[in-house]
Parts: C-alpha cells; structure tokens; sequence
C-alpha cells in the first residue's frame, strides 16, 4: 500500500489567488472597475485579528480594494447594523464579511440577514442558502465548502459523479453547504453527525471523506476505504506534551495517510483555500453587480 498524497492546499490557493488577480487585472483593463471588499471585526480577539489581517493583505494582493472596520466590543448592535447598512449602500464595496462569531450580546444571524445576499460573500445569507438548495447559478457559495470542492474536482479529474461521500458534520457554515454541493456534483452523499450509529463503518463505505465536525483527530485511519480521498475541514489548537500547542484536523493524519488515496493537511489544507475562496467570491460579485460575464477563475 503506498501512502497518499498530501494535497498541497496552500500552493493550490496560491494559484486560485493568482486566477483572482487575473480576473481583476480583466475587470479593470477592461471594465475600468476594481472590485473591494470590505471586513467588519467587532473586538479584540486575536486569532481573528490575525485572520482579518491575512484577508486583508491578500485582498491587496489580488489587486482588490480592502476596507477593514473594527469596533469595539461595547459597540451596540445597532450601530453594527448601522455600518453593514452603509456599506450595503456603498458602491465601491462588492463583498461584506463580518467577521464571525459575534460577542454574546449579538445575533449573528440578524447581522448576517442585514447584509446584501448580492455582497454575502461569506454566502451566508438565507437568500444564498436558498440559492445553493435549488441549484441556482446567481448564488454566493460558502468558502470553505467551496475551497473542499474545488481540491477534489481538480483531485478526480473534473467529474465527481457517482462518488460515494460522507459529509461528517452538519454545521451551517460547512456541513450543509457541503452536502448541497456534492449532491449537485452527483455524488451519492451521507450526512453523519454526533448521532449517527457507527460512525467508523459508515465513513468506510466513502469514496470522498470530509470532515468537519470540530473534534481533533477523531476520524481515525481505520475508519477510511483504501485509496479514499480525505478532506480534513477542522483546525483545533491542542496543548502538546512539552506544554506548547500546536494545530490538528479533525483526522488523525498519520494513521488516515497510510490508508487514504489523497488527503489534505492542517495547517496547509482547507483553510488557505478559505481565504482563496473570499476573494474569488468578491469577483464573482463584483461582476453580478456590474453585469460583467465572470472571466474565468
Ligand atoms: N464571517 C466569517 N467568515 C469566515 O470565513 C470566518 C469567520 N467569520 N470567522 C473565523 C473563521 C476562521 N477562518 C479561517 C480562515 C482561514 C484559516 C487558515 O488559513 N488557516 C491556516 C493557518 C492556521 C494557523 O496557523 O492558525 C491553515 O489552516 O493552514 C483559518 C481559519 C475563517 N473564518
């Protein structure tokens, strides 16, 4: 048995960002537009003031506009929905973040309902989750379900049909997103979750395993098929022996390596496809809102 391959998800966003600036390099030779993107991050915390950082830098990069709004975590929701309002109206900015999740006073499902679904680039809007369910082509699509499927489209050559997947996790930012997008590739997909009896003999049945359930490497090696394909959604901090942390999926890598046909990572896996997945997003709705044909990404 050889062991699998490690799909290189920070060199395979590289090139999704590379596609982004040359998309955007399109939109303003051509249509005089640079499309922007503007995050909102209300408090203090500092793994997400480090996403936010990298969402902006690379939103540069790309050749895109970057707008970034903090607020302190004493800002009332009102006034958050006040300057979603804003830049619902503002037509330099073509995708809204708000960085998630929200301090307890607030509901993040009423500030994500005030955002535009056209500027939902998070694809989190019930308008966007609509879309996805019947298969509409004008829908913002969630970036982490969509960073899994364009590294498994690209792993099988394009086609996924009649592929056995196992969706293990049904959250609403992924596990969801991502049985809707696999049914739509016609794949054969089973969503398990803390309930399900026999979790290890129903993800043996797959052929494309993803995981994201947000419990460090719990999906073990034996659980995987031969040559299965193993997309590893989680990213957990665990305390190392020495005292130190450091970062694990939802798999247990080394045994899943062994067994698995393909599988991606942590860190280096689905998370640099997330940020990639944004600023593809923020094209795709600059161009909707322009009326311009999305070049190629
Ligand atoms: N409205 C909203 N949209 C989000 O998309 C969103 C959010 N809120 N809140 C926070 C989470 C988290 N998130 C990540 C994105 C990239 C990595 C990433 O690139 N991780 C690297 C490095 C991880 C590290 O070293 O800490 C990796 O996996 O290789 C991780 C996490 C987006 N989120």
């Amino acid at each position: 048995m050889t062991e699998a391959k490690i799909i290189d998800g920070k060199a395979f966003a590289a090139d999704v960002r590379g596609r982004v600036k040359s998309a955007v390099d399109v939109l303003k030779a051509d249509h005089g537009i640079t499309p922007g993107l503007a995050v909102v991050l209300v408090g203090e915390d500092p793994a997400s003031q480090v996403y936010v950082r990298n969402k902006g830098k690379q939103t540069l990069e790309a050749g895109m506009n970057s707008y970034e709004f903090k607020m302190p975590d004493t800002v009332s929701q009102e006034e958050l929905l006040a300057k979603v309002a804003e830049l619902n109206e503002d037509p330099a900015v073509n995708g809204i973040l708000v960085q998630l999740p929200l301090p307890d006073h607030m509901d993040d499902q009423a500030v994500i309902t005030a955002i535009d679904p056209d500027k939902d680039v998070d694809g989190f809007h019930l308008v966007n989750v609509g879309r996805l369910s019947v298969g509409a082509t004008d829908g913002l699509i969630p970036c982490t379900p969509l960073g899994c499927l364009l590294m498994l489209k690209d792993h099988f050559g394009g086609s996924l049909s009649g592929k056995r997947a196992i969706v293990v996790g049904r959250s609403n930012i992924v596990g969801k997103p991502m049985f809707n997008l696999l049914l739509q590739e016609s794949c054969t997909v089973t969503v398990a979750h803390s309930r399900t009896d026999d979790l290890p003999g129903e993800c043996r049945r797959a052929d494309i395993v993803v995981a994201a359930v947000g419990r460090p490497e719990m999906v073990k090696g034996d659980w995987i098929k031969p040559g299965a394909v193993v997309i590893d959604v989680g990213i957990n901090r665990i305390e190392k022996p020495d005292g130190g942390t450091r970062l694990v999926g939802d798999v247990e890598f080394e045994s899943a390596k062994s067994v698995a046909g393909a599988i991606t990572p942590v860190p280096g896996g689905v998370g640099p496809m997330t940020i990639a997945c944004l600023l593809r997003n923020t094209v795709t709705a600059c161009c909707q809102q322009n009326d311009i044909p999305e070049p190629p990404m």
